[in-house]
């Protein structure tokens, strides 16, 4: 294991041009993940998670990285050309859709997509001219038995029962659960060293859902392999994630531990988020929300971005920008207005980093 993190983000700003504006969908985003960690980011829909997980894997067109670093094991991401950036997809990130149809191609067998991913593993740099030859990297058929048993073997880990007779399935042939896992079975055959699954298990039924966290939770303990998740969902990231960040208007509200963000959670907008846990409503009682609405990221004023929907917020809330501080070991808040909210703890007086 090495002590530097796997995955270092600094500053991040991804920015989209639309005629009324420009939209700052990942505004000033810090944080790193260390090797095996697993690392939840959670929000509201339109926080801006999806946009900062393209960016990472460098799919954020049609925005654009305005400013900040990514480095990934030592590779700067933004300033990476297409080469370095397909070596990278080939075999040190690997992305999961919600959508598994955004991987699978329907006019192809589960098992050759699955395939065709090992084979990228394997040969990232010369995938684009054997594919324009069009030749098989593997021609001998003992070879190719055994990449049918490693590709089974794969479909096998992430919970795909009785592969060998679902490898020549297409996709239409799987149900949601199953593609779902299949996406999945096609990051893992790259071996990737980042996982980045954005609401793999949204679409899916809560035990199909705790399945594919399961899995997700045995190969980082397997394979030492570092995961973002993303979830708007609390009590998905409760259950895997090692750490947590609280995204919301594009900016990181808070982080910390998953249990110093469920046992002590310091800013109201995390508060409100596990307020409206279904865990933490009393039966029959509706499902709550937060009132109010996300911002409009185009042009966004200056302060908080939730101080328009938080009870606490003052006129220093909207005013001043505002700077994460440290509470507790590896615990950090933005909200210019710690204490005020009941029940608070551990507020050490050190001003932001920067
Ligand atoms: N192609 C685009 N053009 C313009 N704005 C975009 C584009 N893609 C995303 N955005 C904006 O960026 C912001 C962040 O979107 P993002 O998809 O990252 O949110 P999210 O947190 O993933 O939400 P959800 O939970 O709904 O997936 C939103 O305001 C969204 O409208
Ligand atoms: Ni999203």
């Amino acid at each position: 294991m090495s002590d530097e993190p796997v995955l270092e983000v600094d500053n991040l700003h991804t920015q989209f041009n639309t005629r009324e504006g420009t939209v700052h969908a990942v505004d000033g985003v810090s944080f790193t993940v260390d090797e095996g960690e697993i690392v939840g980011i959670v929000g509201e829909s339109g926080s801006g998670k999806s946009v900062n997980a393209l960016s990472l894997v460098r799919l954020e067109d049609p925005g654009t990285i305005t400013e900040g670093s990514i480095r990934f094991r030592g590779t700067e991401m933004t300033e990476a050309d297409d080469r370095a950036i397909r070596r990278i997809r080939g075999d040190g990130m690997a992305m999961v859709f919600q959508d598994p149809m955004e991987t699978l191609n329907p006019v192809f067998r589960v098992g050759e997509q699955i395939e065709e991913s090992l084979k990228i593993h394997e040969n990232p740099g010369s995938q684009k001219l054997l594919d324009y030859l069009n030749v098989p990297l593997f021609s001998d058929s003992n070879e190719r038995k055994e990449r049918r048993n490693r590709v089974a073997e794969l479909m096998e880990q992430v919970g795909i029962p009785h592969p060998h007779e679902r490898l020549d399935d297409y996709p239409h042939e799987f149900s949601g659960g199953m593609r779902q896992r299949a996406t999945l079975a096609i990051a893992l055959a790259r071996e990737p060293d980042l996982l980045i699954a954005d609401e793999p298990t949204t679409a899916l039924d809560v035990t199909i859902q705790a399945a594919i966290l399961d899995r997700i939770e045995e190969l980082r303990d397997k394979l030492g392999m570092s995961v973002v998740l993303i979830s708007h969902d609390f009590g998905v990231i409760a259950e895997v994630c090692d750490r947590v960040l609280v995204m919301y208007g594009g900016e990181i509200m808070e982080s910390g531990t998953t249990e110093q963000i469920l046992t002590n959670p310091q800013h109201p907008y995390t508060r409100a988020l596990l307020d409206c846990m279904p865990q933490n409503t009393q039966p029959k009682e509706p499902l709550r929300i937060i009132d109010g609405q996300v911002p409009n990221l185009k042009n966004p004023d200056t302060g908080c971005m939730f101080a328009p929907r938080c009870e606490h917020a003052t006129e220093e809330c909207r005013g001043n920008e505002i700077h994460d501080r440290n509470v507790d070991d590896g615990h950090r808040v933005a909200c210019c207005n710690l204490g005020s909210v009941e029940g608070r703890t551990g507020v050490e007086s050190e001003e932001n980093r920067s």
